[in-house]
This record gives structure tokens, C-alpha cells and sequence, in this order.
């Protein structure tokens, strides 16, 4: 694909760009197209199963299919596409294998897939579940040649679990949102580097693009309702994604035995994961470390301790925990990216002549106005002004992202507590039909709204709250 917004310089990251397999044009999705079929013929055995997945699944002859499976090696996998390509495939084949529908879940996943599964994850620093990667980075292709090759309109997915159109649509908005990330890195690339050159005008314009990026992001966020219908993505797509780590109601209490890849104590064998969702997106932890957005624990009383000392963002475990689930070079770009970029102390250091620097909120301030009153004394600073402007365009950067926090807690909202209210409201009205949703009915029964569970097994709007009054709490007075 060609550079739309041109290759800057990346030194000051210890990798290229490309090593950290991200760009400029489209964030984490890099600039490689997936490939649509594995290169070697080897693989056919993989590649019809998942052209058929849907077929097999409805005819509930899929997991006798994966049985059948011959057990493959993965050394003809000889670059990083064919290697995504591999991950995606197993990922989808594993999950058909475990969630297949009408079936209960199985709890071992059979030595045929978990081999090589479990091989290229590790090649792909990933856990071998399906993740964000699978689900969103790895699985689109472009439709016309048109000027806006990677528009929400242009866009499909390779796979999907239901093969319905709700569950494309609920895939491409992330990664139309993820196209968007080319302009995150963009902007990141360009406020370092005006921070280290100390040209105020190059960090505010860097930070107003960042705002434009996330104020799409945001419009395309909600197009979610268009063509995604609650029902569908809660009864139908939600339950291919989960993992197998708190969701103990779905039976699957100890995880998962990947057979054929532990010959130690059968207990350890079961590995627990959590299932594929967008808090492993990279652009959101980036736009956090850009900012120098703070997040903490959920314990009350350690979130005190943490506020008092210096906690690198995240900060939050649930979000360093999605950090593992994201590919090894994308983790590792955000650990290099929160090394080098401090927006958040420039402006700090920037605006004591017209912020309240001293928010008792953030020990950091307090350190950068003794820093910055000695730079005031030794360098010199910016004209008021200046100042105003570089605090405004931080400041409602700040805000444009607890407007995407905003509008994405109502699509929680709707999509899994209403959902799953309904689902409970619906449990004490007696059922005439078996389906497999009954078993989910009775766990739903007793649950009170506060107790229903994300993706990732944890509090999804007390959670999500929490992240997005920390993001409303960063702005600087
Ligand atoms: C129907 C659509 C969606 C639902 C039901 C949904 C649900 C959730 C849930 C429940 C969480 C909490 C973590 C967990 O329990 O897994 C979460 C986190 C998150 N989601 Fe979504 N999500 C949706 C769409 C999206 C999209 C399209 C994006 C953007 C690409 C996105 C970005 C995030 C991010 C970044 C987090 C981490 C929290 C944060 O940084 O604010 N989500 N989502």
C-alpha cells in the first residue's frame, strides 16, 4: 500500500516502524493486505475446513470434521503473513471447535489444532485464543479500487464465525476505527518529535490531528447500530468470541487442555484465556500513552497508594493483562512509545502561566512545576498565548476521547447489559422450545444487572466508567 501521510523519522524508537510491524497509513493494521490463502498447498486441509466453516457448523458435523484433521507442521509458514494467516485460521477453526453451536463446549481441544495453534501463537507472541488480531487486524480485505481504498464502505472481513452480515459489520467498524490508528501514529511521531525540537506550534498541530482522528473514530463507532443488531451480536456472534478464563457459567471451569502440547500433571494442562475484544486494540493504549492518561487498579484502597506514586499508564491490570493478547511487536511498540513521549509533562512545563499546575490530583504536576519554574528562570518560556493554545488543544484532545469512551458505553449498554437483561427477565417465563441459550437463562436468572460480565470476564460499565472518568480527570485546569 502507498504512503499517504509520508514516512517520517522514526529514531528515536529504538525499531523501525516496520519492525514494530505498524505504519503511519494504517496504524496496526500495517501496510501489508492479509493474504487470502495460505502460500503452501500443504495447508489445504485447513484452508477447506474454514471456507466451509459455516456449512459444517449449521450441519453440526464441524468438530467430526476437525477430527479428521491430519496433524500439520507449521515450518512451512515461511514469512509473517502466512504466519497471521495461520494464527487466523486456527483461531476461528478453535473456537467453532469449542463453541459449536447447539453443542455443549468442549473442553479439550484435540491434538490436530492445539499443536500448531499453540506454535504459531508463541512465533506471533499471541495467547493461543482468538484475539483482536484474529477478529480484526488480520481478517479484512478492500473491495473496489476506489480513491478511498480503506473506507467502512470499501471494507469486508475474510472470515466470520455466523456468516452474517451483522457480525461483518460488527468486525469492519473496528477496523475502520483501526484505520484511523494510521493517523495516531502519525501524530504521536510528529509530537515527539516537535517536543524534542521545542516547537510548540508543531506539538499543537500534532495534537488537534490526533483530536480529528479520534473525533472520526468516534463517528464511525457509531455506525455500529446501521447494520449490527443487539440480538444478533449478543445471542449469536458474542458467544464465538468468549475464551475460556471468567466465564466459569459456560462450564468451562478450568480452562482449557490444549491436548499434544504439555506432557506434565494433567491439572496444569488447562490453560485459562480470556476470548477476543477491542480492549487489545493497541490504538486506544497509544492514545492513552500520548496523552499521559493515567489508569489505576480497581482496588479503592490500592488506587490511592497508586495516585500518591508515579504509575506509568495504563496502570490498569485488566489493561496491561490485554497487552498479552495483542501480537509481540505491537506490545512491544507501546512499551518503546511510553519510553519516549512526554506530551503530557511538555505541557505541564508549558502552561504554568496559565494552568493551575498544582493539581493536588497528580503528583506529576507538582514535579513538573518545580521543573518548570526552573526552566522558567533558566530558558525562558512561551508567550501567554502560546501557552492558552497548547493547554486548549491538549485539553480538548482529552475530551474528544471521553467522547469515544462516552458513546462506546452506550454500545455496551446496549449490546451486552440490555441484552442481558432481557435474557434474564425472559429466564422466569417458562420456555417452550430447548434451545442452548437455556442454559445461559439459568445462569442469567439470578444475576443482578451489576454482576453481568464483559467479553474479557470483567465488570464491563463499572469498568468502563472508571476508564473514562480517569481520561475526563487528566484534563489540566
Ligand atoms: C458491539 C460492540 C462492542 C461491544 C459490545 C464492546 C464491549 C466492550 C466491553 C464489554 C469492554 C470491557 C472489557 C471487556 O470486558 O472485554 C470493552 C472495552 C473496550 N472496547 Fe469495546 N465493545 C464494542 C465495540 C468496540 C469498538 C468498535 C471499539 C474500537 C475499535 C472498542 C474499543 C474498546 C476499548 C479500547 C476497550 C478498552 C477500554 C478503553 O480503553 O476504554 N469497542 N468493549
Amino acid at each position: 500500500m502507498g504512503s499517504i501521510l509520508g514516512n517520517n523519522d522514526w529514531s528515536f524508537m529504538p525499531l523501525s516502524l516496520r519492525e514494530y510491524d505498524v505504519s503511519e497509513n494504517c496504524g496496526f493494521l500495517s501496510d501489508d493486505i492479509p493474504l487470502q490463502k495460505l502460500d503452501d498447498e500443504y495447508y489445504q486441509p485447513w484452508e477447506y475446513l474454514i471456507t466451509e466453516f459455516v456449512s459444517y457448523q449449521v450441519s453440526g458435523k464441524f468438530r467430526e470434521k476437525i477430527l479428521e484433521l491430519p496433524l500439520l507442521s507449521t515450518e512451512h509458514l515461511k514469512t509473517l503473513p502466512n504466519y497471521k494467516r495461520a494464527y487466523m485460521v486456527l483461531a476461528y477453526l478453535v473456537h467453532g471447535y469449542v463453541w459449536s453451536i447447539h453443542k455443549k463446549p468442549e473442553e479439550k481441544i484435540p491434538k490436530c489444532l492445539a499443536v500448531p495453534f499453540c506454535q504459531v501463537s508463541e512465533y506471533l507472541g499471541l495467547n493461543p485464543v482468538t484475539s483482536y488480531a484474529s477478529l480484526v487486524l488480520w481478517n479484512w480485505k478492500t473491495m473496489d479500487k476506489t480513491e478511498d481504498m480503506m473506507s467502512l464502505d470499501n471494507l469486508t472481513t475474510i472470515f466470520n464465525f455466523t456468516g452474517s452480515p451483522d457480525e461483518v459489520w460488527f468486525d469492519l467498524i473496528s477496523t475502520a476505527i483501526e484505520v484511523k490508528g494510521g493517523k495516531v501514529i502519525y501524530c504521536a511521531g510528529k509530537i515527539i518529535r516537535s517536543i524534542q525540537s521545542n516547537n510548540l506550534d508543531g506539538v499543537v498541530e500534532g495534537i488537534d490531528e490526533l483530536s480529528k482522528g479520534l473525533k472520526e473514530s468516534t463517528k464511525i463507532l457509531t455506525r455500529m447500530y446501521e447494520k449490527c443488531d443487539p440480538y444478533i451480536f449478543f445471542h449469536k456472534i458474542r458467544p464465538y468470541l468468549a475464551g475460556w478464563d471468567g466465564i466459569e457459567t459456560n462450564g468451562l471451569k478450568r480452562g482449557i487442555l490444549y491436548e499434544g502440547t504439555d506432557e506434565l500433571d494433567p491439572e496444569k494442562e488447562y490453560k485459562k484465556f480470556v476470548g477476543g475484544n477491542a480492549a487489545q486494540s493497541s490504538v486506544f493504549q497509544a492514545v492513552d500513552i500520548i496523552l499521559g492518561i493515567r489508569h489505576y487498579s480497581d482496588d479503592s484502597e490500592n488506587e490511592q497508594n497508586q495516585r500518591n506514586e508515579r504509575v506509568k499508564p495504563p496502570g490498569n491490570p485488566y489493561l496491561l493483562e490485554m497487552r498479552g493478547y495483542m501480537p509481540g511487536q505491537h506490545r512491544r511498540f507501546l512499551i518503546d512509545l511510553e519510553k519516549v513521549c512526554k506530551l503530557r509533562e511538555y505541557v505541564l512545563n508549558n502552561t504554568v502561566d496559565v494552568s493551575k499546575v498544582n493539581n493536588q490530583k497528580f503528583t506529576e504536576s507538582i514535579e513538573a512545576l518545580s521543573i518548570s519554574n526552573e526552566s522558567k528562570t533558566s530558558k525562558g518560556h512561551f508567550p501567554k498565548e502560546k501557552q492558552t493554545e497548547l493547554l486548549k488543544s491538549y485539553n480538548k484532545c482529552i475530551s474528544t476521547l471521553k467522547t469515544f469512551r462516552d458513546a462506546h458505553l452506550v454500545i455496551v449498554k446496549t449490546y451486552v447489559v440490555d441484552e442481558a437483561m432481557k435474557l434474564r427477565n425472559q429466564s422466569s417465563e417458562p420456555s417452550k422450545t430447548p434451545t442452548k441459550s437455556e442454559s445461559e437463562k439459568q445462569n442469567n436468572k439470578d444475576q443482578p444487572e451489576n454482576s453481568i460480565t464483559g467479553t474479557g470476564g470483567s465488570n464491563p460499565i463499572v469498568f468502563l466508567k472508571k476508564l473514562r472518568d480517569e481520561t475526563t480527570e487528566s484534563r489540566l485546569k
